[in-house]
């Protein structure tokens, strides 16, 4: 036994080797000269192993301090630290594809903007939705009244909580789902969870559960698998139910239930219903008018309920978590001087600029310069979306005069990006005044590293809602309050999950995932 064992293991062993000289002679091209360690160049299960541990993103920051901008990650990837790179990949028009990695944000069966990987498909979806999406549709009319009222319901909430404390990691995300439901499918799927439907708050608990991570990690690396195991029924489902990564409902099963809910809502309502003022602005109504009974090719029902499922999951987490530290970070106590001055800002605004609640209009906290710097800041230390965005290209490429292959795929974090210390003076500090009163070069420069969105024509399409619900509702917090660390919360950083891995702030040894208590005194200057 112990000596089939042993052979098993010698076997394995030579392949490996056999594979790296293999890899490492037979470079028709340059990219077996990339540095990198030899663990990640012989076996792709170096980094799953990063993975599976909850630190690809900052195991890979850390080869790119020590081996420079291009790393090798893999026997079939590499990583790139710089905005040549960046502009050579994700650049309008670059034909790099998104990898096959994607493929787990499909939704009932059906591809989506989020998973497409030709950009011919991409293209064709992107035109039906993308003006809806608009600067101009956020900052006026009914998109932004209803990003407005959210912000009043958000600001009521805190009013109701004991003692003023809230548990913002959660409240924040009520903050977020109510906007992106409300946007998406108008009175056919919007939800309540600020005023208080238990319902739709509990769609977030799937999403919540740091189980997710584990199971992100099995429909990665092991698909056909994980398929499997989550596809048994009867006794196979008895037995197996202990082996699942995530108990089941697993991730995002309320939210992808409450997307077809409201797709099959939506259908049915009348065409009175369905063209009403608000409604004709949603994604859901743009998306149903090129459905298949009024186009020729047009989409059938799970192409379009697969579309307003992906903007639904994309819309929730990216915003609240990027609020979320945004608004910790300011009640931190060296950060006060930081919050004072945004106060003084958003105090400043006139009459004029305010809606009948008080709340500041969408386009008056889009004007604010030192809000927007704060935000421009979380977005840089705490990016919700801090890890690689892989890609691949169908024919050979040189990126950063490295020599790439047809399939290879290649990737930038913008975690990295945002961490360099040649760039980002003392990068670890949340320090929001980096990006005002700078030479313009120096900020040209730090531009030309901050990635939040990502670029080209796979940018985030999402932005311009997601920076009206953050400016709207930062500003009419601190218009009324000021923001503290809540008792017992001193000294801990809030964690979040991202893909496999929990985020927190570094310079905290102590960390409480998905949660973040806040205490919210009224400064009484209104
Ligand atoms: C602070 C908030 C947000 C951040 C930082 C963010 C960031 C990003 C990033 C980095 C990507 C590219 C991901 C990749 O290629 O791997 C992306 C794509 C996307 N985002 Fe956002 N996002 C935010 C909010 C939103 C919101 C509110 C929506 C609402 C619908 C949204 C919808 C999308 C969609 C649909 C894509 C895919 C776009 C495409 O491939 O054309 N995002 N986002």
């Amino acid at each position: 036994m112990a000596l089939t064992t042993l052979y098993l293991l010698g076997l394995i062993a030579a392949i490996y080797v056999v594979r790296f000289f293999y890899t490492h002679s037979h470079g028709a091209s340059s990219h077996h000269n990339v540095p990198g360690p030899w663990t990640f160049s012989i076996s792709s299960w170096r980094l799953a192993y990063e993975d599976l541990r909850g630190r690809r993103t900052r195991t890979i920051c850390q080869l790119h301090a020590k081996y420079g901008p291009v790393v090798r990650i893999g026997p079939n990837e590499v990583s790139f630290n710089s905005p040549s790179a960046l502009r050579t990949i994700y650049g309008a028009g670059s034909g790099f594809q998104r990898t096959d990695y994607y493929r787990m944000f499909d939704a009932y069966g059906r591809q989506n903007l989020f998973s497409f990987a030709s950009g011919k498909d991409h293209g064709e979806r992107k035109k039906l939705v993308a003006h809806a999406y608009s600067k101009t549709v956020m900052l006026r009319g009914s998109v932004a009244a209803m990003v407005e009222l959210k912000a009043k319901q958000f600001l009521e909430l805190i009013q109701a909580e004991p003692e003023g404390v809230s548990d913002i990691f959660r409240t924040l995300h009520y903050y977020s789902i109510d906007n992106i439901t409300g946007f998406l499918y108008g009175g056919s799927g919007a939800t309540s969870a600020l005023t208080g439907d238990e319902s739709h708050r509990a769609l977030l608990n799937d999403m919540l559960d740091p189980a997710r991570r584990r199971l992100s990690w099995f429909a990665v690396h092991l698909p056909s698998f994980t398929k499997w195991l989550y596809s048994r029924s009867g006794r196979a489902e008895v037995i197996l139910r202990h082996f699942l990564p995530m108990q089941k409902p697993a991730m995002m099963t309320g939210i992808r239930q409450h997307a077809l809910a409201a797709f099959h809502r939506f259908k049915e309502s009348s065409q009175k219903e369905k063209s009403s003022e608000i409604g004709s602005q949603t994604i859901i109504h743009r998306l149903y008018k090129h459905h298949q009974t009024r186009k020729p090719d047009g989409l059938d029902d799970m192409d379009i309920a697969s579309e307003c499922a992906d903007h639904l999951l994309a819309g929730i987490d990216t915003t609240s978590d990027t609020l979320m530290f945004l608004i910790w970070a300011l009640s931190l106590p060296q950060n006060h001087k930081f919050q004072a001055k945004l106060i003084q800002e958003v105090a400043s605004l006139p009459e004029s600029s305010l809606n009948g609640d008080g709340i500041p209009f969408v386009e008056a906290g889009d004007k604010l310069p030192y809000l927007n710097a704060v935000i421009k800041e979380a977005l840089r230390l705490y990016t919700p979306l801090p890890a690689t965005e892989p890609r691949s290209l169908l024919t050979p490429s040189i990126i950063d005069s490295f020599e790439i292959p047809a399939g290879m795929v290649v990737g930038i974090e913008p975690y990295s990006l945002h961490r360099n210390p040649k760039v980002f003076e003392d990068p670890l500090r949340f320090n929001p005044e980096r990006w005002l009163n700078v030479p313009l070069e120096r900020l040209n420069e730090m531009n030309r590293w901050w990635w939040a969105f990502s670029s080209g024509g796979r940018m985030c399409i999402g932005i311009h809602l997601a920076m009206s619900e953050m400016t709207t509702l930062v500003a009419a917090i601190y218009r009324k309050y000021q923001t503290y660390i809540a008792p017992g919360f001193e000294n801990v950083s809030p964690g979040i999950t991202s893909r496999f891995e929990m985020f927190y702030d570094e310079l905290f040894d102590s960390i409480e995932e998905h949660e973040c208590r806040i205490k919210f005194q009224p400064h009484g200057r209104f």
